[in-house]
C-alpha cells in the first residue's frame, strides 16, 4: 500500500512555543479529502502552515509525502500546491500573466491551454489583462485558487477557499475538488461552509483547545453548525 500522503500524529502546533489547540491526529491518502473544521482561531489555518512548511511544529510526527517536511527540498515544492492567504499575488503582474508564470515556473506543457481553461472556469476571462488590485475580493480569491490549480501537484491545501465565492463559483469549486480526488490527489481544506464539506471530505477533523476530534462529514457539518454565530 502506498504511504498516506499527510500523516500527523499527535501534532502540536502554535506560536513561540505556546501551542493553540490540542494535539492533531490524523492521516490522508490519495484519492481523499480531509476537512479542518473549528470555531474561529481554534488552530486550523496553524495546522495547514505546519503541513506546508511555513511554520515548526512544536512537537508530534507530521509526514508529508512519506517525508518530514522540508519546503525548501524540489520533491516537497513540486507536489505541494497550497492556496492560504488573500494577499498572495504579484501585484504588478496582470491576472492572465500571474497564473502563466506559474504554470510555466512548474514546467507545466502548453502553459497557454492551461491558463485559458482556467480563465474561463473561474470566471476570469472579462479580467485577464487586469491587476489583482483592480479586482473585487471574491475575483483575486478566484485568481489564487485557479493559482493553486495552474500546476502540478500531490497535494492541495486550501484555507477556507469558500471565502468570498459566490453560491455558483463554490459548487463549481466542489466539483472541481471531487474531480482532483477521482484523479489521484489528495486535499486537506480548511472550512466552515457544511456544503462544501459534505460534497467534497471524506473524513474531517475537529480542531479544539481540549481534544481534537476525527469526525465523519456528517458530524463535522453539526459541529459547524453549532459553531456558527
Ligand atoms: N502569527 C501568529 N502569531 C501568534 N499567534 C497567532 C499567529 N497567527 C495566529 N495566531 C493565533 O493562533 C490561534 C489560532 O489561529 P488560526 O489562524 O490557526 O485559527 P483558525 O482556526 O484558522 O481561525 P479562523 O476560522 O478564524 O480562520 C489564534 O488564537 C490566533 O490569534
Amino acid at each position: 500500500m502506498s504511504k498516506p500522503v499527510v500523516r500527523a500524529q499527535d501534532l502540536l502546533v502554535g506560536y513561540d512555543g505556546a501551542p493553540v489547540c490540542a494535539p492533531v491526529t490524523f492521516t490522508l491518502n490519495a484519492g481523499k479529502a480531509v476537512a479542518l473544521v473549528g470555531a474561529n482561531g481554534s488552530g486550523k489555518s496553524t495546522v495547514l502552515r505546519a503541513v506546508i512548511g511555513l511554520l515548526e511544529p512544536e512537537g508530534g510526527t507530521l509526514q508529508v509525502l512519506g517525508a518530514a517536511v522540508d519546503e525548501r527540498s524540489v520533491a516537497f515544492r513540486t507536489q505541494v500546491s497550497s492556496v492560504l492567504d488573500d494577499d498572495a499575488y504579484f501585484p504588478a503582474l496582470t491576472v492572465s500573466e500571474h497564473l502563466y508564470l506559474t504554470a510555466r515556473g512548474h514546467g507545466v506543457r502548453g502553459a497557454d491551454t492551461v491558463v485559458e481553461s482556467l480563465l474561463t472556469d473561474f470566471g476570469l476571462t472579462d479580467h485577464a489583462r487586469s491587476l489583482p488590485p483592480a479586482l473585487s475580493s471574491g475575483q483575486r480569491r478566484r485568481l489564487l485558487l485557479a493559482a493553486g490549480f495552474a500546476r502540478p501537484r500531490s497535494l492541495l491545501v486550501l484555507d477556507e477557499p469558500e471565502q468570498r465565492l459566490d453560491h455558483a463559483m463554490r459548487d463549481r469549486l466542489a466539483d472541481r475538488l471531487v474531480a482532483e480526488k477521482r484523479a489521484g490527489g489528495a486535499v486537506l481544506l480548511a472550512t466552515h461552509d457544511p456544503e462544501l464539506l459534505l460534497a467534497v471530505t471524506d473524513r474531517a477533523v475537529h480542531v479544539h483547545e481540549d481534544a481534537t476530534r476525527v469526525l465523519s462529514p456528517a458530524e463535522a457539518a453539526a459541529v459547524i453548525g453549532r459553531e456558527q454565530p
